[in-house]
């Protein structure tokens, strides 16, 4: 596989989703449909249908495993259907979320135990593993608040309305992940502002991806 695989991973609330929104727009016009952006969990058909029973707020009785696995699941098919074939076609893909957000949530916000999920997910993903992560850092509080001030009501998933103490298990997961990974991190400040936020990911991607961008 030629394409390159990079994931933006973070918090709740950190800004992942609308910055990608925005460098892509950028993107779009240097490399066009040389480019796919995509999340987790979602992406396709199968795995969007699987996201809205994870996200659902009314299934409250979901078991810690069956949400792992019902991650997992939405994953292989990701990968199955959406990202090899990209990669394979020689594409840039970015996505928002992967494994590490799986090994964060489930293995250490939910206590369910960090190697025991990645060991999972090796077996959802046969071992593919991005070639680099950009992390939006940011402490758990800020990015709870920004969801609280900004996010539309209804747009307030199952795992938002989590108690802080989950979330700071969460991050403490990644701070975890981000040290076992350190050649594959790279961080950003996510407090900064909006714009300096989306140049510095323009910046970073230009960088780690300079094949795709020579012509522009
Ligand atoms: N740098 C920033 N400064 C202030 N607010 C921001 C910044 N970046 C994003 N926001 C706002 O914060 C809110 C959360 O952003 P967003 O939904 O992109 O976060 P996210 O990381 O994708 O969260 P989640 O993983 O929960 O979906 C949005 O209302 C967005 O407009
Ligand atoms: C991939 C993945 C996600 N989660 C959590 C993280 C978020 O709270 C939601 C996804 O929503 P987003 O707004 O699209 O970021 O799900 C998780 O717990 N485990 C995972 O593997």
């Amino acid at each position: 596989m030629n394409g390159k695989f990079i994931t933006f991973e973070g918090p709740d609330g950190a800004g992942k989703t609308t910055v990608m929104n925005k460098v892509v727009e950028q993107f779009r016009q240097e490399i066009g449909d040389q480019l796919l952006v995509t999340r987790e969990p979602g992406g396709n058909k199968i795995s969007e249908q699987i996201r809205r029973v994870i996200l659902d707020r009314d299934n409250t009785e979901m078991d810690y495993r069956t949400e792992a696995l019902l991650y997992a699941a939405a994953r292989r098919q990701h990968l199955v259907e959406t990202i090899i074939p990209a990669l394979e076609a020689n594409k840039l893909v970015l996505c928002d979320r992967y494994v590490d957000s799986s090994v964060a949530y489930q293995g250490s916000g939910r206590q369910i135990g960090m190697q025991q999920v990645a060991r999972m997910n090796e077996f959802a993903t046969e071992n593919l593993m991005p070639f680099k992560t950009i992390y939006f850092d940011i402490p758990v509080e800020v990015g709870l608040n920004r969801i609280a001030e900004h996010r539309d009501r209804s747009k307030i998933d199952r795992l938002d309305v989590e108690t802080i103490q989950f979330h700071k298990r969460v991050h403490q997961g990644y701070m975890k992940v981000r040290e076992h990974y350190q050649d594959r991190y790279i961080s950003i400040d996510a407090t900064q502002s909006f714009d300096q936020v989306v140049s510095e990911t323009i910046k970073i991607i230009h960088r780690i991806a300079s094949d795709y961008f020579k012509e522009s």
